[in-house]
């Protein structure tokens, strides 16, 4: 065994891992990094990137065959699925060396690739190395949740993990589970062609805004989507040329199945016990500074347990790079964090929805609202199904939920908002370029001050007495 001393361990080179190890090393901090799998976690492999570029041929293939309504003959696209999963390589591999051991050790980090496990409080094994460090940043992710349905694992299945290797095109695709991954995946699917049905055991998109979701499993189902809500699955079956699942009664027929049931931490096999490192199901215990019960060792994005983000995990450590390095006082606001799900419309959520705002508010809260359909870019381009919400308490906004086209890109002027507390006056004093879908925000902030001013009869006795002095 060979003994090793540093500042900070961090273990796992994800999102979260990554962002710490870069930071840390910049600041000249002595870092190991442990990764025993590819460089770059979920997000770059599994995750994020793969299935956005899987979504962005669902929606060339989409625009091919809707073209006609502008002029343009639409025409029934051919997918080559293998083709497809090619240009899903071609993203991650162009990402990926953003994410590489070279450019780490070009930072100054040691990377090890091997699996850590703790032997104690101070000191973590890897492959050969034993590692103690003034810091540990546990950044070990999370895995699919495989429920355990009866047949389950006696049938082929795919999930995040494996989706990508797929070369043929799913005749049908079956898909339990209806929230992020279940829908990002059920929709580009269909629009590549694919029969698709989603089996839901509660509500789809069940963290969302009830009125915004609707707006997106109403535009699956005219896609030819077919989704299954409060349908538990009972069983798993295969039969000789298809996998059949049991939900609420009826057989759903199909080639192929994507489980996506949500995550389960990745925990095993870290030793935590042996490190006084304290779990829940959900994953490693942390307080509002990310410190686990170990005081040194912190746990940072999916494994620590709160919302599952790449932006998430890069935001926790942001946090744990200024703290662990400069004992900086560091707290995690969760009313900050934005998400956005890229189904056809987007749905986005920072801060409060409408009911979490009532239910903490009560009727101090205004709920200002603005459909797309008044917006002259997405009228221009039909996209004009769509919806802003934004929950106001004595004239700043509490919460922002945004569906439609382009709510991942909308929702980041309302994340500032709330975290620089912006009051909606500034949202409304900014000049935006026309015709943009970006007008929306500054809309909605006019539409929270329009009552105010056109409808007081204050400020109309005002101003009329004003105009009699003016030269
Ligand atoms: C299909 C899908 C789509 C997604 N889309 C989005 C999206 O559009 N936007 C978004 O913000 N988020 C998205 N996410 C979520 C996002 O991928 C995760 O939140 C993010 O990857 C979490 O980063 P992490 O660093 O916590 O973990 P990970 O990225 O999972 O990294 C953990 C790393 O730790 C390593 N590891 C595990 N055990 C050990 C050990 N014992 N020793 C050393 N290393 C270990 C693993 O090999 C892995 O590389 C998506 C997730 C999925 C599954
Ligand atoms: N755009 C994005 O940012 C994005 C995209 C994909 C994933 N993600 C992240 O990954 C996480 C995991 O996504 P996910 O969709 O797997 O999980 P999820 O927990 O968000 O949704 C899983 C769904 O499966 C349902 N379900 C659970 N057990 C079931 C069963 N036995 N039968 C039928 N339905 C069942 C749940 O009711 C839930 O609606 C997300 O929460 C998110 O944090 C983010």
């Amino acid at each position: 065994m060979q003994r090793r001393k540093t500042d900070l361990l961090v273990i796992g080179a994800g999102s979260g891992g990554l962002s710490v190890a870069a930071g840390a090393a910049q600041m000249g901090v002595r870092v190991i990094l442990l990764e025993p799998g590819e460089m770059g976690g979920d997000c770059l492999n599994h995750g994020c990137v793969p299935s956005k570029a899987l979504i962005a041929s669902a929606q060339r293939a989409f625009r091919m065959s809707h073209a006609s309504a502008f002029g343009v003959a639409s025409v029934e696209p051919q997918v080559d699925y293998a083709a497809v999963q090619d240009h899903v390589a071609e993203s991650i591999a162009r990402i990926a060396p953003m994410d590489s051991q070279e450019r780490f050790e070009g930072f100054g980090v040691e990377v090890i690739r091997e699996a850590g496990r703790f032997l104690s409080p101070t000191e973590v094994q890897a492959g050969a190395h034993v590692i103690t460090a003034r810091r540990i940043v546990i950044a070990t992710g999370s895995r699919p949740r495989i429920p355990p349905i009866p047949g389950l694992s006696d049938v082929p299945y795919l999930t995040n993990e494996t989706l990508w290797q797929l070369r043929e095109r799913p005749r049908h695709l079956l898909v339990i589970g209806g929230g992020p991954i279940g829908l990002e995946m059920a929709q580009a699917h269909r629009r590549l062609g694919c029969d698709v049905t989603v089996i839901e055991a509660g509500r789809a998109l069940s963290r969302e805004d009830p009125e915004m979701a609707a707006v997106v499993l109403e535009e699956l189902r005219t896609e030819g989507v077919a989704l299954h809500e409060e349908h538990a699955v009972e069983k798993v079956t295969q039969t000789a040329d298809s996998i059949e699942v049991t939900a609420g009664g009826l057989r759903h027929s199909g080639s192929h199945l994507l489980v996506a049931v949500g995550r389960a931490p990745v925990l095993d096999a870290l030793g935590l016990g042996k490190g006084k490192v304290d779990t829940t199901a959900a994953g490693i215990t942390v307080d509002e500074g990310l410190r686990t019960s170990n005081r040194r060792v912190y746990a940072i994005g999916d494994v620590a347990g709160g919302p599952q983000f790449t932006h998430v995990a890069g935001y926790h450590a942001g946090l744990v790079v200024r703290n662990a390095l400069f004992g900086l006082p560091v707290k995690v606001k969760p009313q900050i964090l934005p998400r956005a799900t890229y189904t056809s419309p987007e749905i986005a959520q920072v801060g409060l929805t409408e009911a979490e705002a009532r239910h903490q508010y009560g009727d101090k809260v205004e709920i200002v609202r603005l459909p797309y359909q008044h917006n002259d870019r997405a009228i221009a381009q039909r996209q004009s199904a769509g919806l802003l919400k934004v929950m106001v308490v004595k004239g700043r906004p509490v919460g922002a939920s945004i569906v439609g086209q382009q709510a991942g890109e909308l929702i980041g002027l309302w994340a500032l908002a709330l975290s620089a507390r912006l009051k909606m006056s500034d949202i409304a004093g900014m000049v935006v370029p026309y015709p943009t879908i970006g007008e929306l925000n500054k809309r909605l902030a006019g539409t929270y001050f329009s009552p105010r001013l056109f409808e007081n009869e204050t400020v109309k006795k005002v101003t009329r007495a004003v105009q009699r002095w003016l030269p």
